[in-house]
């Protein structure tokens, strides 16, 4: 991995070894034509994570990507990529950050390959002289080594995604941020981006990562930030979330029916299920619904807290959360770049 000094000395001290967080966001808000997509928004993006951004259509996501990345301007908040403010360090702050959005500009009749070579020339990171080893490794760790002749109009939808997703790699990068990187991929190109991300995050490198891909956000990320209508309604390490919504205790025993009554006794909830019993820990602890069994005599096998998966925490997440957000009685101008 090579950078030019002249490029790592350009980030801010604290943007390149003493911050904690990759990205941060503070009242995040985007309002185009009456309409909030993006209202409040405080993200936290630790650094080193893999951070699967997930939401139902329209919730903001890509609009909030958009924002950090310069592409669109908030209509209010603040934004710190690597440590630094943006827009004021736009410059020295995104050659470090790589990014696949939709709609990278390529050219339809040169090759990926010259593609590559354009977007490789304008990476501040890239001497002249590494330009065709990064295009050439860029091509390989995406699948597209094979085809990097062909002309860009004559690649299928997977392949031109795969394009998008070298471009973001073509230089060393602290931040790599990847709106629904899987759009248009085949199982085998998904799993690929799934190497990719793993790749990545042994690396060191901080991943944000859009996908309305459920297993994929639960295969791949440590954590996750949920938006619904344009509001954060959860964020944080990915295990967490998943058992925030379970508050069920799992036993094994061969006592199912004696463990029951002991729980009941004990003024706790729960019932005997195939899986084994299912304990209600909404009002006690796993520890102590443990000691009531283990006090009556209760044979206990195994104990785990159920975890619900990542569907039924969206779900829970993204129901009913109300019309937080909608159409605004003003008149702010759209306002992409
Ligand atoms: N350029 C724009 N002009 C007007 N409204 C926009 C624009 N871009 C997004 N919106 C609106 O902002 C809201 C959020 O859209 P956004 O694309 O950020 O959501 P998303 O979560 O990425 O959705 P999807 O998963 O469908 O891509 C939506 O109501 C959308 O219609």
């Amino acid at each position: 991995m090579t950078t030019s000094r002249a490029a790592e000395a350009a980030v801010p001290e604290a943007g390149v070894s003493g911050t904690a967080v990759a990205a941060r966001t503070r009242g995040l808000r985007k309002v185009y034509r009456g309409t909030v997509a993006v209202d409040g928004v405080d993200l936290e993006v630790p650094e080193g994570a893999v951070v699967g951004m997930l939401g139902p259509n329209g919730s903001g996501k890509t609009t909030t990507i958009r924002m950090l990345l310069g592409l669109v301007q908030p209509t209010e908040g603040e934004i710190e990529l690597l440590g630094a403010p943006v827009p004021a360090h736009t410059d020295r702050v995104l050659p470090h950050v790589g990014a696949l959005v939709e709609g990278p500009g390529f050219h339809p009749f040169l090759s990926g390959r010259e593609n590559l070579l354009r977007f490789a020339a304008a990476e501040p990171l890239l001497a002249g002289g590494q330009l065709n080893g990064a295009v050439s490794a860029a091509l390989d760790r995406v699948g597209l080594a094979g085809a990097a002749t062909r002309r860009y109009r004559a690649y299928s939808l997977g392949m031109k995604q795969r394009l998008g997703l070298a471009s973001a790699l073509l230089a060393p990068r602290r931040l790599v941020v990847l709106d629904e990187p899987t759009n248009g991929l085949d199982p085998a190109g998904t799993q690929e981006v799934r190497r990719i991300i793993a790749d990545l995050h042994a690396r060191g490198v901080t991943v944000l990562v859009s996908s309305h891909l459920l297993a994929e956000v639960e295969a791949t990320c440590t954590h996750v930030v949920v938006l619904n209508q344009g509001v954060v309604v959860a964020q944080g390490a990915l295990d967490d979330l998943l058992e925030s919504g379970s508050p069920t205790l799992l036993v094994s025993t061969p006592d199912g029916a004696r463990a029951v009554d002991a729980l009941r006794s004990g003024r706790i909830p729960a019932r005997l299920a195939p899986e084994g019993v299912r304990v209600d820990i909404t009002t006690t602890t796993p520890a102590t619904a443990i000691e009531t069994l283990v006090g009556a005599g209760v044979r206990v096998e195994e104990a785990r807290r159920e975890r619900t998966g990542l569907e039924e925490a969206f779900a829970r997440l993204t129901h009913d959360v109300g019309d937080l957000v909608g159409a605004l009685d003003g008149d702010e101008a759209e306002e992409t770049r």
